[in-house]
């Protein structure tokens, strides 16, 4: 079970610039919680904030019911360094295996890492480099290393970025199975569809915390900004 989270009064400022004004909160235990706005409202800094990425203030407080678990984190766009000399096998190597350079680890754990690839659609990329993989394969690979962890909170930044209709629909099957599961999962998205579909709670920011609530309610008060039509 994921654990439950409270902000008091968490505020964000970098380089002197007001990102995120003072919000307090309470993220459900085991809920989907999407955090939805416009583009720079400051969604991604407050997901890094919640993961001590980023030197906030105010108090955030994570409370397990159990033993602390292990956390998932999917950021936006995510980048590997195309020179690191590195496959998808011994990426997931690396999660899977204390010693991942010994031999026999490579051996006993491949069925294991072809199973958790054939999850989000990258059976057929083991041998890949990590910089040889495209954007959507990259959000696939750090999706399968957090089930790999058996992570009870995950923090997904727009997941569904660059993936097609296939992957987004194995995301999303692995994301209804972890809820599921009762863990506790932050979501950014920008497809309020999906946030209709799929999330318990959403949280609107702007700035701070514009509004907070069962989607439906939040997003009656939230029209994301439409696209503007080429001439
Ligand atoms: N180091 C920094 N110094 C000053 N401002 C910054 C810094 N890093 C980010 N910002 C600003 O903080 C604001 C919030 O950025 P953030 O990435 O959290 O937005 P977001 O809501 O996730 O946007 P998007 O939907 O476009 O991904 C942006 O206006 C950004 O330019």
């Amino acid at each position: 079970m994921g654990p439950d989270i409270t902000l008091e009064r968490l505020a964000l400022s970098l380089n002197r610039v007001p990102i995120l004004a003072p919000m307090s909160g309470h993220l459900a235990a085991g809920r989907l919680h999407a955090i939805i706005g416009p583009n720079g409202a400051g969604k991604s800094s407050l997901m890094k904030c919640l993961l001590g990425l980023h030197p906030h203030q105010g108090e955030i407080t994570r409370h397990w019911p159990g033993r602390p678990g292990r956390l998932a984190y999917v950021p936006q766009l995510a980048r590997f360094e195309p020179s690191l000399p590195i496959t998808v096998e011994e990426f997931m190597l690396t999660t899977l295996s204390r010693r991942p350079l010994f031999g026999g680890s490579r051996r006993r754990c491949r069925p294991r890492i072809e199973a958790l690839l054939a999850r989000v659609g990258m059976e057929q990329k083991l041998h890949l480099r990590l910089g040889q993989l495209s954007g959507g394969e990259r959000q696939r690979l750090l999706f399968a290393q957090g089930l790999e962890r058996d992570s009870a909170l995950w923090f997904l930044d727009e997941p569904m970025t660059g993936l097609d209709n296939e992957a987004e629909a194995l995301i999303n099957r692995e994301i209804t199975a972890l809820k599921d599961a009762g863990a506790t999962l932050l979501v950014i998205h920008h497809d309020m569809n999906w946030v209709r579909g799929f999330a318990d709670q959403a949280w609107l920011i702007d700035g701070g915390l514009s509004a907070h609530g069962r989607p439906q309610r939040v997003l009656s008060h939230y029209a994301p900004p439409a696209l503007e039509a080429c001439a």
